[in-house]
């Protein structure tokens, strides 16, 4: 059998590792004028690849820097890591694993505190240390039926603009959000032209909206529309399906949707990937136009140094709990912590719970429960009290999103 060696991607060896990614994902093959756009957002710096003995690769990993809020405001650099996959003929030989040692080991080199990712699937990443920490959700809003509450959204104003002008104004606009939400990730530069550029320059339809306020621009929406009309059934309208809509203050996300909801031959509008916590119910008249058609988890993120992540946020009102982490990728990481509203540190004192650093990534954005996981078996409890004393001190009012993809 062949073997295959992991290294870091050297330049001009980008494109080709690219086309491993979108063979595994069942995308078309990548055109030249796609990789124009696309070439901006895939340097070689931050890639590992798998290679075989021709020097072929056969498996990527992938990732950039960005910088994540965490419960309590502040922000954190982590690895985004995107463009993960292995070739269909050389799956299931540790690839992935090889890959994700490299790239765990480079983060902790780099001194990167967390690093964070969207799984294709759920059964993947626990193994490295990976927790599904945010969550979003499906909705579909019936048009007919979805009136937007009188005084609200009204007091801004919508207009379309051209792919051109989106990809100059946008990123600016975005920037200015500056989210408090747990989640928010701050886009670098890089992000834009392999993702948002590509999308509202493509071939795909989208639109983009503003919003202006009385301070200028201060949200966006981008959505295509899918007729789903024929002869026989003409009511049915088009779904007009949101891909992005971020706003910087309540009026302007008031204002998206009421606008998103007058537009005409429309019967449902449609978003994947929203905030758990998105008062759309409360924005109208009939609180049952709004259906969940899913909620799956968003972001899985992997504390790479555990200290600096758990001390860069901020904790409930609870008496202090001894956590003791089990990391079998970072071994500098093992040891007990002891975490209170005070802070975090080191210590020797006795472990109130263990856990393994993927069940703590999941719960690190403030979503989910340890009660939870101690049902499932998957934290040990060495004392009792320390259970609810854990979920007080970690858990967050406020839904933890990031909204981005990568
Ligand atoms: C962040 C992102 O980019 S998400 C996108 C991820 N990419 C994809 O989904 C593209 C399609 N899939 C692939 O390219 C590959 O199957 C990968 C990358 C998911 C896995 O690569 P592989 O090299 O086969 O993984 P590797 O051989 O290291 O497997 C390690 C372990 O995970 C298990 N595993 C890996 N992938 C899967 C899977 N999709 N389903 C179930 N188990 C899996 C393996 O069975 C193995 O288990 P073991 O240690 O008990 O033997």
């Amino acid at each position: 059998m062949s073997e295959f060696h992991v290294r870091a991607v050297a330049e001009g060896e980008q494109r080709a590792c690219l086309e491993v990614l979108e063979q595994a994902l069942h995308a078309k093959p990548i055109s030249d004028e796609d990789w124009a756009k696309m070439a901006p957002s895939w340097p070689a710096a931050g890639k590992f690849a798998a290679f075989d003995d021709h020097d072929t690769p056969v498996g990527i990993s992938s990732s950039f820097d960005i910088e994540l809020t965490v419960p309590g405001g502040r922000k954190l650099v982590t690895a985004a890591v995107d463009g993960v996959a292995v070739r269909a003929d050389w799956t299931r030989r540790g690839i992935l694993t090889t890959m994700m040692s490299a790239q765990l080991e480079d983060f902790a080199a780099r001194g990167v505190p967390l690093a964070a990712l969207h799984a294709s699937e759920g059964v993947i990443y626990g193994r490295y240390g990976y927790g599904a920490a945010t969550f979003d959700r499906g909705v579909f809003v019936e048009r007919p039926r979805a009136q937007v509450r009188d005084g609200v959204g009204r007091d801004g104003v919508v207009r379309f603009v051209t792919p051109a002008e989106a990809v100059e104004r946008v990123p600016a606009l975005y920037n200015r959000f500056e989210g408090t939400r747990p989640g928010f990730a701050a886009r670098p530069a890089q992000w834009w032209p392999g993702f948002f550029d590509r999308l509202v320059t493509g071939d795909g339809g989208y639109r983009v909206a503003i919003h202006s306020g009385p301070d200028g621009d201060d949200g966006f929406v981008v959505y295509q529309t899918i007729d789903t009309r024929d002869r026989t059934a003409p009511e049915r309208g088009a779904i007009l399906e949101i891909r992005e809509l971020h706003a910087g203050t309540p009026e302007a996300w008031a204002g998206l949707w009421r606008f998103l909801l007058s537009v005409d031959l429309v019967s449902g509008v449609a978003g994947r990937g929203r905030p758990l916590d998105e008062p759309i119910a409360a924005l109208l008249t009939d609180p049952r136009a709004v259906n969940t058609t899913e909620i799956i988890d968003e972001l899985w993120v992997r504390l790479v140094d555990v200290l600096t992540a758990l001390r860069a946020r901020t904790y409930g009102t609870a008496e202090p709990v001894v956590l003791e982490v089990l990391d079998k990728q970072l071994p500098d990481n093992n040891g007990r912590y002891l975490v209170g509203p005070g802070g975090v540190e080191r210590t020797t004192a006795e472990a109130e719970l263990r856990l393994d650093v993927a069940e703590l990534a999941s719960l690190y954005f403030g979503q989910g429960f340890f009660r939870d996981l101690v049902v499932a078996g998957r934290i040990e409890v060495l004392d009792e009290g320390a259970v609810d004393r854990a979920d007080a001190l970690f858990h967050t009012a406020r839904a933890a999103w990031c909204g981005t993809f990568f």
